[in-house]
This record gives structure tokens, sequence and C-alpha cells, in this order.
């Protein structure tokens, strides 16, 4: 087992990952402060792992929420039935939350633990590839609103994350893709050696090769931990973090939530911005070139959907969160492995580049 560490003050916490650790009871509740527990999950991770992770609970007084599946139902409504299980159990304040499943599980249930009495204690158990290099790190939590993703929400960190790698078998090969897309992202924005090294094994990895996979997984989650402790609260760095993810956003509101997943979102939208670097001369056509192929070669789409044109991009990215008093900043490359936050790029470079990908 490997282990990690998110180093914040007083809110640091460890990061373990492993084949198998979700076994170790001694490990889990090592995080549990009070007696009660409330495990948040969804109806397709429910049958798959839920019971057995109640049985290393035993002890406690335990209840389980389990939502509907899928992006759809990260919203308000999803997020009240877990105020109201949590309060029809008459759960206190010295209760931990434990999110079993990918990561719309966990973005919700922090952002419930972040609410619930005003704050209570929140352990991840993400169980899916993407949950596990990204979502479950950082302390984003939150849910969407019609007109943005993630509109709502808090930055909250949890006590610890769990990162049982043999949850991955049962991962439908879509969502694999889905999480590589985060995985190349990493080594786009901050490891040229990873790229290279992801260049060499995508296969392997969409195989999900136990060794190349747990790397994978480690070296996302060290890149990740590094970002935050730097920057927890997305002041500036941190927003690195957020490449492709304009674009990629702005195609998930346009289809409603839940046709495309995140992950392939975020793949058409680091397609777009290595194109836009390039347009800007930032990284040359052999490089943008080489990192389109990765994406394409995690199985991932590398344009965004048909039909979906110059002006659909430019309404939806105007509510970005990256938005200053009106100024789009965009996450882009000034090379393989270096990523800017940056407004250095003109309305008219943009739009050239959003109307290259009509189709
Ligand atoms: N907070 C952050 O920093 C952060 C980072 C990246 C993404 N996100 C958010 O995470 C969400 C995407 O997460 P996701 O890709 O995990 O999606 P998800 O939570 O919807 O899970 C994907 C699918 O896999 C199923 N599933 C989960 N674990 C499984 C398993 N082991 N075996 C079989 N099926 C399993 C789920 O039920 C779901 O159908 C988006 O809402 C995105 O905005 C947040
Ligand atoms: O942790 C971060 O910071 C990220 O940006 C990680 C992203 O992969 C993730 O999708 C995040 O939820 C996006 O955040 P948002 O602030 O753009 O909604
Ligand atoms: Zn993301």
């Amino acid at each position: 087992m490997q282990c990690l560490k998110v180093d914040l003050a007083d809110r640091s916490y460890p990061i373990y990952i492993g084949a198998g650790i979700l076994s170790d009871e001694a490990l889990l509740q090592r995080h549990i402060a009070g007696r009660q527990v409330c495990v948040v999950t969804d109806d397709t991770v429910a049958p798959l792992y839920l019971e057995s992770l109640l049985q290393k609970l035993s002890g406690y007084r335990v209840t389980s929420v389990v939502l509907p599946t899928g992006e759809a139902y990260k919203n308000w409504s999803t997020l009240q039935q877990v105020f109201d299980a949590l309060l029809a159990e008459r759960h206190d304040r010295r209760t931990t939350l434990i999110a079993l499943g990918g990561g719309v599980i966990g973005d919700m249930t922090g952002f419930a633990a972040a609410c619930y009495q005003r704050g209570v204690d929140f352990i991840q158990v993400p169980t899916t590839l993407l949950s596990q290099v990204d979502s479950s790190v950082g302390g984003k939590t939150g849910i969407n609103h019609p007109a943005g993703k993630n509109m709502l929400g808090a930055f909250y960190q949890p006590k610890a994350v769990l990162i049982d790698t043999d949850s991955l078998r049962t991962l439908p090969e879509r969502e694999v893709s889905a999480g590589l897309a985060e995985i190349v992202k990493y080594g786009l924005i901050r490891d040229a050696d990873f790229l290279t090294w992801l260049e060499q094994n995508m296969a392997a990895l969409r195989a999900l090769d136990a060794a190349l996979v747990t790397y994978a997984i480690e070296r996302s989650c060290a890149i990740k931990a590094e970002v935050v402790a730097a920057d927890e609260r997305e002041g500036g760095v941190r927003a690195i973090l957020n490449l492709g993810h304009t674009f990629g956003h702005a195609i998930e509101a346009h289809q409603g939530y839940g046709s495309w997943l995140h992950g392939e979102a975020v793949g058409a939208g680091m397609a777009m911005a290595l194109d836009l670097s390039c347009r800007l001369g930032w990284i040359t056509d052999a490089e943008r070139d080489r990192g389109v192929a990765l994406i394409s070669a995690a199985g991932l789409p590398t344009v965004p959907p048909k039909g979906m044109v110059a002006a659909d991009f430019e309404r939806l990215m105007s509510v970005d969160k990256k938005v200053l008093d009106g100024q789009l900043r965009l996450v882009l490359l000034r090379g393989m492995g270096e990523a800017v936050v940056t407004a250095e790029f003109t309305a008219d470079a943009l739009r050239q580049c959003l109307v290259g990908f009509e189709q």
C-alpha cells in the first residue's frame, strides 16, 4: 500500500492507494472520529460494494443513502435526499459521511458534509478511475446548475481518501477512458516525462494492467496533492487543474449533463486548448498533434458534439468560474507539461479556434 499526504496544515489528510485496502477495517476506522456513520452511494455501486463496506463498520451506528446514478442527478433535489435521510435517522454532528462511488457521489457527499449541521467529517472512497485520480482529492465539492457546471459548492476537505484499486475491475470501458482524460491532463499540465510514459503504456492502461494503473493513480494523486497544497482555494496555480475544462464544462452543460461523460468532455476540451495554444504560437503543430493523438489513444473524443457552434461555447464559457470582471481566462499550454492560466488571447483567436471545431 502507498500512502501520500495532502499537506494543508490542520486540514491535512492521507491518500491510501492499494489493492484490497477496503478489507482493512482498522485503516477505515482510524479516520472515523465518532460512533455514527452514513454511507452515501449510488444505485449502481450499492449492489457491488455497499454490503462489504458496511461489514467493516460493525460497532458503529451506520445508515446508508442510495442515490440515483449519474451526472444528471448531481443537483439540489438529490442533495436534499441526503439531508432528509440524515435528519430522519437523527444523525448528530459527530457523524462521518462516507462517499462510496465516483466523482458525482464524492462531490455531492462532500457538499452535504460541508453543510450538514454546519459541517461534519467525511471520507472519500472513490470507485471510478476518474474519482481515484482526481475528484476524491482536493476538497472541491458541489453540484451543477442548468446554467453551469459545479456552480454551487464549497471547498471542504475529506479526513482521508481510501483508493482500493480492486474496485476498478467492475468499471465499464467507457468510464476507464473518462478517467484517463484526467490522467492525461496531469501529464500535459505538469509532467512531460509522465506524458511520454502514458504514450508508451496507454494500451495496457486501457486494459487495466494492475501495476501500471496503480502507478498512474499514484503519480496523478501526487501531482494533484502538490498543486492543492500550494493553492487550496484556487487563488492562482490550482486553476491549471482546469485544463480543457472551460470548453468541457460548456459541452456538458450544452448536452444537459450526462450524455457526454465529464472525462469525455474534458478530452475534447483539452484538444481545443491544445489547438488554441498552437494558434497562439505557444506550442508547435507537432506538439498539438501529439497531445491530440494521446487523447484519442485513451478512447476519448477530440472534437465537440456535432451541432455545437462557436456561439454556444461563447455563451456557456462566459459563466466559467475563472471569469474575473467579465474577462475570460483559460488554461493553455506554453509547452508540453507547462500550463498557464491566462487571458492573453484575443476574442478573435478564440473564435477562430471555436469555428475550426464546428461540424
Ligand atoms: N471535485 C473534483 O475535484 C472533481 C474532479 C474531477 C471530476 N469531478 C466531478 O466528478 C464527476 C465525474 O466522476 P465519475 O467519472 O467518477 O462519474 P460518476 O460518479 O458518474 O461515475 C461513473 C459511473 O460509474 C459507476 N461506477 C462507479 N464505480 C463503479 C465501479 N467500481 N464499477 C462499476 N461502475 C461504477 C457509477 O455508478 C456511474 O454510473 C463529475 O461530476 C465531475 O464534475 C470533480
Ligand atoms: O481540483 C480542481 O481544482 C480541478 O479543477 C479538477 C477538475 O478535474 C474538476 O473537474 C473540478 O471539479 C473542476 O472544478 P471547477 O471549479 O472548474 O468546477
Ligand atoms: Zn475534471
